[in-house]
């Protein structure tokens, strides 16, 4: 039986669906509702990720304010773009894009970030507040792969669950957002990485397995269990081309698995935007 596709498209319209009315009501009642981007040197595939958030929000009726600073930017420089963007009443969620050139630090850039504006989660502060199971912004990645799961019926609470990868923009938060007390988290995760040798033993066990590496192809059919779920998140691209951390040969043992294109990449957009909007309302309804 060919496994079932668990496309992140429907998943995607869904989330706008339910920000769009949400944003006009803010905007209706004259709040600011905008994804403000810092974009630093002339990566191509970073200028055309910038490009489609910058479109999608307008397309959704928000602003999209954006700073681009170039190849030679400095620390300071990026700070400062940094603190702008905090402070611009226009922006109600600010992003920089990962990665950034050498010469810049960017988790020192990061914690200049103003955590409730911090749509990627990826501040510290919003990191600790997932990990206190406090309300905050959840990283888009981690988000989008719990509603994708949720979306297609797959059931994880109680279920084994098992994260290959433990980098800070998906692995680590996955775990921590999947093991919270909650209907659609509630699982036994378990996380496999680089100090694992035999990581396959733990995921031919799992109910669902999540690879979260950025190792293209590294997830083959003797991985998992026939029937087990799989969802393919890491990137990595060569050029324009996304190569998946899952083979194309699990799908023939796998009960149900994301596509190559448009699984988890397009819940991630949408968990974007969905953290801009929660962050817009809870400023509106003045602070945080
Ligand atoms: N601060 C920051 N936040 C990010 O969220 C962030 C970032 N930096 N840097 C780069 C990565 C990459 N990323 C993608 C999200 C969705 C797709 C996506 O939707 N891809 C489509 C198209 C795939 C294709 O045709 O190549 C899909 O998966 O179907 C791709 C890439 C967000 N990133």
């Amino acid at each position: 039986m060919p496994a079932q596709l668990l496309s992140g498209r429907p998943v995607a319209d869904a989330v706008f669906a339910e920000i769009r009315p949400r944003i006009a009501a803010l905007r209706e009642a004259g709040h600011p509702v905008g994804l403000g981007t810092l974009l630093v040197g002339s990566d191509d595939a970073s200028a055309g990720y910038i490009r489609m958030k910058i479109d999608k929000a307008e397309e959704l009726g928000m602003t999209a304010p954006h700073i681009h600073l170039g190849d030679d930017a400095s620390q300071a420089e990026v700070e400062d773009a940094v603190r702008a963007l905090n402070e611009d009443p226009e922006v109600t969620g600010v992003l920089v894009q990962h990665p950034t050139p050498p010469q810049i630090d960017f988790e020192a850039a990061m914690l200049r970030v103003d955590p409730d504006k911090d749509v990627d989660g990826l501040h510290p502060v919003n990191m600790g507040r997932l990990a206190l199971g406090m309300p905050g912004m959840v990283a888009c990645t981690p988000a989008g792969i719990e509603r994708l799961l949720a979306h297609h019926g797959i059931e994880v609470s109680g279920r084994d669950v098992c994260i290959l990868g433990r980098g800070t923009t998906l692995g680590r938060p996955l775990a921590l957002l999947l093991s919270q007390k909650r209907p659609t988290a509630n699982a036994a995760v378990t996380v496999v990485h680089t100090g694992v040798p035999d990581w396959a033993e733990h995921t031919r066990r799992a109910d669902i397995v999540i690879a979260a590496v950025g190792v293209p192809g590294i997830v083959r059919p003797e991985h998992v269990r026939p029937g087990a779920v799989v969802v393919s998140g890491g990137v990595r691209y060569a050029g324009r081309r996304l190569l998946p951390d899952v083979d194309e040969s699990v799908a023939e043992v796998a009960g149900a698995i994301t596509p190559r294109i448009g699984g988890v990449g397009p819940t991630t957009i949408a968990m974007l935007f969905k953290n801009c909007v929660d962050a817009a309302e809870r400023l509106a309804a003045g602070g945080a």
